[in-house]
């Protein structure tokens, strides 16, 4: 029999077979390796370097060390955080189009009469930089001087420093992923082409095993590339995961009319026809917002295209998504249609799957009573529990909370307020927009990123990091900007010389560190700054300073298409964020007022985005804001039969 998993469970008590436990590998630490080379003496520009880099680091204000030292939760006594001020000032910055200048090797560097490239300096070890890892297959923007200057051309990790790309080693990979027991068998099941719906309640890793998915369908029609169709209820939803929405995929616009005046109209699509004809395999996630006479449609319309008489022509489904979460959008009084109603629901999936291992939470406490709200079923423990909640919870490292609210005037408001109140220096960032779609459909689906087309951040401005990057740096990671530095002479000599003369003014090493008297030609700024932030490493005493660069995101068609993409800071603001946006994330520090929650579902998104109730504040808890569709509640009961 298998040992009872440690980890939280959670949802349904249906799963008969039980794959819950971590495979091996998981477990197992990974070895070090030693080192048997005597680290190289240093030389004399090297040495002087380092004092340099040593002047600076002991430069660090009370606050940033204070930051850097101690982020650390107490409950719920008041600490004030004090500022780093630097003398205000705003500027403005855009990431130019990418597209307007395809990357090349031959790409001139700094013109002739530019200054030569600057030798780069090693920064110090607490310095990361976030480098671009962009899939967008073209030439990052904002950095052609810096392919030049590093001599690589590399267009992943557009600043070198010393001549090796620096935290590319630790920024540019993503930490391996192990997937549980139960997720391994569904990524196999999906792999030998079975249709299939799998769910499970706020934070079982649906998200990451559909990444896995991705991956592992893509390298299996690694020849076909239009073969897997990523798509996603909403814009949102389909941003995560790097695809279009299940709409645009299908092209039908708005997909009010018939399945067959639809069908009618794709065929008058090429591209749209061919999708649906050259599609093997159509993953859909957040499946709890798509309506249930829509999945029927798009099932007839498959049939009719492919001219095959099973649902969707016979394309293999990989569904996903919690029911108790989002519901579709309704109009007015109308009735809501979840798609497990579909009349072909049970004929699209094959083999339903509930996960049940909760990897958000490890405290078994929160684990429950976040499952008693998703089912409606407040016991009058969890809900004092909840009640408690309300108290103030203060951070000494000078992060706070993010506020969930319904609406996004709400979150605006909230972020806007915030900035405004901060006396430092401010920088503005604009996105670079590209991509096939024009007009206002444009708009819409740019609206759906993340990433903002505008970012205006401060000195000490609380942020968000959206990307994915290593183990300690994750969507969802909240940092503080330290400052703004220019990424053309940041980490030159002659940088050196700006900071060495600000240092030289204050503790008294910046005579020693300088450049002996002599005054060096300084070479061109780029006149853009880029912020440098410390990010707090989830679960630690610590942060991470990193030099934040632009990515970029796309929505793309399976043939390749991109519909449209965006080039910009992988940041947002933090003080405050959208439930409807939240939806996907795992966040450390939340904030929600439940008085202004009204839609079902709603609350159990927001306070299920906490990882543990020392980091959750909730205000005006009411269990009557906690409310599930009955008709989901019944549906949930069926999973116990269908469940393998
Ligand atoms: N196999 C795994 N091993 C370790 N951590 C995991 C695993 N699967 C998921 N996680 C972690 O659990 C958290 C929640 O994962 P994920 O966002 O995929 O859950 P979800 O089910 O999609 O949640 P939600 O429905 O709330 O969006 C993330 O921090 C993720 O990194």
């Amino acid at each position: 029999m298998t040992p009872p998993s440690k980890a939280p469970m959670s949802g349904l008590r249906t799963v008969k077979r039980d794959y819950s436990e971590p495979t091996p590998s998981q477990d197992s630490a990974s070895e070090i390796p030693w080192d048997p080379t005597p680290p190289k003496p240093l030389t004399g520009i090297e040495k002087r370097l380092r004092d340099i880099q040593d002047a600076i680091e002991s430069k660090i204000t009370s606050s940033e060390r204070l930051l850097k030292k101690s982020p650390m939760l107490t409950l719920p006594k008041s600490t004030p955080t004090s500022m780093i001020n630097s003398a205000p000032a705003s500027t403005s910055h855009s990431f130019p189009n990418s597209n307007k200048r395809p990357f090349s090797s031959q790409q001139p560097g700094p013109s002739s009469s530019a200054p030569p490239p600057a030798k780069r300096r090693q920064l110090p070890e607490t310095w990361d930089l976030l480098s671009s890892r962009t899939d967008f297959s073209e030439e990052p923007p904002f950095h052609s001087n810096h392919a030049s200057t590093s001599g690589s051309g590399s267009r992943s990790n557009p600043i070198s420093i010393g001549g090796t790309t620096t935290s590319a080693k630790a920024a540019s990979k993503p930490a391996p992923v192990f997937l549980s027991k139960e997720q391994t068998h569904i990524l196999g099941l999906v792999n030998d082409g079975m249709s299939l719906f799998y769910t499970g309640s706020a934070g079982t890793g649906k998200s990451v095993l559909l990444r896995e998915i991705i991956k592992t369908l893509k390298k299996k029609f690694i020849k076909i590339p239009d073969a897997v169709a990523i798509t996603a209820s909403t814009g949102i939803a389909a941003c995560n995961i790097g695809g279009v929405t299940i709409h645009s995929f299908a092209g039908i616009g708005l997909g009010i009319e018939s399945a067959e005046d639809l069908t009618m109209k794709i065929r008058k699509n090429k591209k749209a026809s061919a999708r649906w004809l050259r599609t093997k395999v159509l993953i859909i996630d957040e499946v709890s917002m798509v309506d249930g006479d829509l999945f029927d449609k798009l099932a007839r319309i498959g049939s009719l295209l492919r001219k095959r008489p099973e649902p969707f022509g016979g394309i293999q489904l990989v569904v996903t998504g919690d029911f108790f979460q989002l519901p579709p959008v309704t109009k007015g009084n109308v009735q809501v249609k979840f798609a497990f109603e579909a009349t072909r629901w049970n004929e699209c999936v094959q083999k339903t799957f509930n996960l049940t291992k909760v990897f958000r939470q490890t405290d078994q406490t929160f684990v429950d009573m976040l499952n008693e709200m998703r089912f409606g079923r407040l016991s009058a423990n969890s809900i004092a529990r909840f009640r408690a909640l309300s108290r103030e919870v203060e951070y000494d490292d000078g992060l706070g909370p993010t506020e969930l609210f319904p609406r996004r005037e709400d979150v605006d408001r909230s972020n806007t307020t915030r900035l405004s109140r901060l006396p430092t220096q401010s920088q503005t960032f604009f996105a670079s927009d590209t991509g096939q779609i024009e007009g206002p459909q444009r708009e819409k689906m740019l609206a759906n990123f993340m990433a903002p087309s505008q970012l205006t951040l401060r000195v000490d401005s609380q942020v968000m990091l959206i990307k994915n990057v290593d183990e300690t740096l994750v969507n969802g990671s909240m940092g503080k900007v330290v400052r703004f530095v220019d990424p053309a002479t940041y980490g030159t000599e002659s940088d050196m010389d700006g900071e060495v003369d600000e240092i030289g003014g204050g503790d008294g090493k910046g005579g020693k560190a300088g450049s002996g008297g002599k005054v060096e030609k300084k070479p061109a700024g780029s006149g853009k700054l880029l912020p440098i932030v410390d990010f707090v490493i989830p679960g630690r005493r610590e942060t991470r300073r990193v030099l934040v660069t632009p990515e970029s995101w796309k929505v793309e068609l399976p043939n390749g298409d991109v519909q449209v993409a965006r080039s910009q800071l992988p940041l947002i603001l933090a003080w405050a964020m959208s439930i409807h946006k939240s939806q996907g994330q795992t966040l450390e520090r939340v904030k929600v007022d439940l008085g202004k929650v009204f839609e079902k579902g709603q609350a159990y998104v927001a306070l299920s985005r906490a990882t543990s109730l020392e980091g959750l504040q909730v205000l005006n808890f009411d269990p009557k804001k906690v409310t599930v569709h009955p008709k989901v509640v019944e549906w949930s009961k069926t999973l116990e039969t269908i469940t393998e």
